[in-house]
Formats: C-alpha cells, sequence, structure tokens
C-alpha cells in the first residue's frame, strides 16, 4: 500500500519548496490578489510549511509507525478499542478539509498493539487525499496486514466542508463509512458489540 503512494509521488519528482511557493503567489494572483503586498508577503513560505505538515502522511510510513507490537501476557483477546480519535484530512476532489473522528477496533491473536499507534496510523492516512472511503479501508488493512489479529473494525465520521463552504452547502451533516475485516466481517453480533462500545459512554 505505501509502495504505491511511494510510486505515485516519488522523491527525485517532488517539486522543491520554492516551486510549491510559486505555485501558492500564482494561485493567489488568480484570486484576484496583489502578492506584493505586505501582508502577503511571506504567504507563500506560510502556506508551504502548512501544506507540509498538512499532507505529512506522504512521508510517513504506515509500516514503521505500527512496527512495534506487544505478546499479550494476561491472555486478554476480546475487543480492544481506540474510539473518538479526531483527526483533519483534506478531500481528494477539492483539498477541503475534512473532519472527524475515527473509531478503531481489533481482536487480539495473541499480539497487541501500542495504543497511539491506533491513532498514529488515523493521521498517517488522513494526511493523504484521498476519499473517507479509501481512508477507512486503508487503516482497517493497513492494522490487519501489520498486527495479523482476529479482525479490524474502523468506522469514520467525517463532516466534508467541500459539502458545507461550497457547492450544495450543507453544514452539520456529517458521512459514516465502515470497514470490518476477519471475525468483525463474518460475525455479525461483533459488529453489533463493536457499534455499541463506540455509542456507549
Ligand atoms: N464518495 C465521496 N465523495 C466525496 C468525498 N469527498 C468529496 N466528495 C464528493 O466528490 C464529488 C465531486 O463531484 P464533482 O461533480 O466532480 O465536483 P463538483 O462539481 O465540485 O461537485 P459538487 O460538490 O456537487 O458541487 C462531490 O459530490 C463531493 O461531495 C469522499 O470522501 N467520498
Amino acid at each position: 500500500m505505501d509502495a504505491i503512494v511511494k510510486k505515485l509521488t516519488p522523491e527525485a519528482a517532488r517539486p522543491s519548496r520554492a516551486e510549491a511557493e510559486d505555485a501558492v503567489r500564482t494561485l493567489l494572483r488568480w484570486a484576484g490578489e496583489d502578492v506584493d503586498r505586505e501582508g502577503l508577503l511571506d504567504t507563500p513560505k506560510r502556506v508551504a510549511k502548512a501544506y507540509a505538515e498538512l499532507f505529512s502522511g506522504y512521508q510517513t510510513s504506515v509500516e514503521d509507525a505500527l512496527g512495534t507490537t506487544f505478546e499479550e501476557v494476561g491472555g486478554y483477546n476480546d475487543i480492544v478499542l481506540v474510539r473518538d480519535i479526531p483527526f483533519f484530512s483534506h478531500c481528494e476532489h477539492h483539498m477541503l478539509p475534512v473532519i472527524g473522528k475515527a473509531h478503531v477496533a481489533y481482536l487480539p491473536a495473541g499480539r497487541v498493539l501500542g495504543l497511539s499507534k491506533i491513532a498514529r496510523v488515523v493521521d498517517i492516512f488522513a494526511r493523504r487525499l484521498q476519499t473517507q472511503e479509501t481512508m477507512t479501508a486503508q487503516i482497517a488493512e493497513a492494522i490487519d496486514t501489520n498486527l495479523k489479529p482476529r479482525g479490524v473494525a474502523v468506522m469514520v465520521d467525517a463532516e466534508h466542508m467541500c459539502m458545507a463552504m461550497r457547492g450544495i452547502q450543507k453544514s452539520g451533516s456529517t458521512t459514516l463509512t465502515t470497514t470490518f475485516t476477519g471475525e468483525f466481517k463474518d460475525n455479525a453480533s461483533e459488529q453489533v458489540r463493536f457499534m455499541t462500545m463506540v455509542r456507549g459512554r
């Protein structure tokens, strides 16, 4: 999966920071701005710096983030759910913000992940351009591949600014997507337990 991203963005073909700043100047001029006015002089630099952070998922490897797993010595083998993981992403269609929460669970098969690693995986994919559906599936696939648990369940609940700030202009509406693998996919009662735990307070 990461190999695909690297193929799309080979380091040698990556534009320089100066080229990125020039692109920002072009967009500002296209929007009708005077790029030489004092308030905008450092804006291209700031935007490029912000993009480096907002799209840092391209520079981060899922395998590295999930590399460390621990043997579960106490015999725990039930659902591990990390819920309400907040994220900021951008849709691949308009490059406008997608703001939401991810709920990620797995059924261990002898090994467990550091809890923070689950949030790291969410951030890696959130910081790449894609659809919400793809992001949901990729989080599940990454945990499945690297941890090899009995099953993974991922739910993403997000508001898309491309639907709120422009176009149809429906703010407050959120989109829910789910991906289930293994025992979560095969067993409807495991899905229900996941949903109940996500909702329970
Ligand atoms: N399925 C899906 N659609 C998305 C996601 N993010 C944005 N979109 C949609 O992508 C679609 C792009 O549609 P287009 O008709 O090509 O673009 P557009 O003219 O800007 O569309 P409008 O938003 O309807 O004005 C829109 O319907 C968006 O709501 C996502 O994560 N998943």
